[in-house]
């Protein structure tokens, strides 16, 4: 690498490895920055999310992770004082256009976050409030009908079925996200939004999460904050390196931890800093 040609680049200039087995792209994102009041959190960010596939976002504490993952759902406007420029698209439609629903595009668009949040309803009702107040179903039986798949799909089924009308919060943590999950997937999103959801699960939950990521991305978009390389490396097929607001490099994940273009990721990778 050349290192003068490296340090003359903006940093904000995103590396994108090239990748021709790419699947069509779902988000597109251009020169999105965001302010919280008048501190800058992001830099310009532009990148191509694709479908049915698992992007990992990996960088130090406070590098805009979330603050980008945030963007996708439009769940920076709940923040006050948050301002976000540039554009988003979601199959090819500006989600920050005025006309938008937004509760339309946080059903298309839904998110998991840290720690487990079950509702304080049963089991059952977690599942069915989505559906109920997007009116997907009609009547009992298909109500019935769309709790079952997506608690199937969430792989949850089996260990909660003769319990449905139970708290969602007695469940142990690793079935509490696995509830959320399928919370989120019982709206029929297209894009499953995930903020370090495994960062409050042992291993073992973990290791479940992650297989359960890897058979949802079959049919979703699924994008991940993480602060772990190993399960970066393990559960998604690009990576999106960001540090200090601006995504640094983005591309199969393979090349993003064997072979990364920029000094910033191979620092970064390498344990340098973070
Ligand atoms: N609500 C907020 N108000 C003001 N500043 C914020 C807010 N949320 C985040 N920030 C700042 O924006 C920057 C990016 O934060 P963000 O949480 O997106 O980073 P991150 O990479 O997800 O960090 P972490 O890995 O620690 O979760 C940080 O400097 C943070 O302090």
């Amino acid at each position: 690498m050349n290192d003068a040609a490296v340090m003359e680049r903006p940093a904000h200039l995103t590396t994108v490895i090239p990748d021709p087995d790419m699947n069509p792209v779902k988000v597109e994102a251009r020169d999105v920055c965001v302010f919280y009041g008048a501190k800058q959190a992001l830099f310009n960010v532009s990148i191509d999310i694709p479908e049915r596939s698992v992007t990992a976002f990996i960088g130090p504490s406070g590098c805009g992770k979330s603050t980008f993952l945030r963007c996708i759902n439009r769940m920076n406007d709940t923040i006050d004082g948050t301002r976000v420029t540039g554009r988003i698209t979601l199959d090819g439609r500006d989600i920050y256009e005025p006309s938008l629903d937004v509760v339309e595009l946080r059903a298309r668009v839904g998110m998991v976050f840290q720690k487990p949040n079950p509702f304080p309803k049963s089991i059952y009702d977690n599942v069915a409030y989505g559906p109920r107040i997007h009116g997907l179903a009609r009547g009992k039986a298909e109500l019935d009908a769309v709790v079952e798949a997506s608690l199937r799909k969430a792989g949850l089924w089996n260990e909660v079925k003769d319990r449905l009308d139970d708290p969602g919060t007695g469940l142990s943590g690793g079935q509490q996200q696995r509830l959320c999950i399928a919370r989120a997937i019982a709206v029929n999103p297209e894009v499953i939004l995930m903020d370090e959801p495994c960062s409050a699960l042992d291993p073992i939950a973990t290791a479940r999460i992650e297989e359960l990521i890897d058979e949802l991305k079959a049919n979703y978009c699924i994008i991940i904050v993480t602060h772990s390389m190993q399960q970066a490396a393990r559960v998604s097929q690009r990576t999106a390196f960001f540090h200090l607001g601006n995504l640094v490099e983005v591309g199969p994940t393979q090349h993003v931890f064997t072979n990364p273009r920029d000094t910033r990721t191979h620092d970064y990778i390498t344990g340098r800093f973070g």
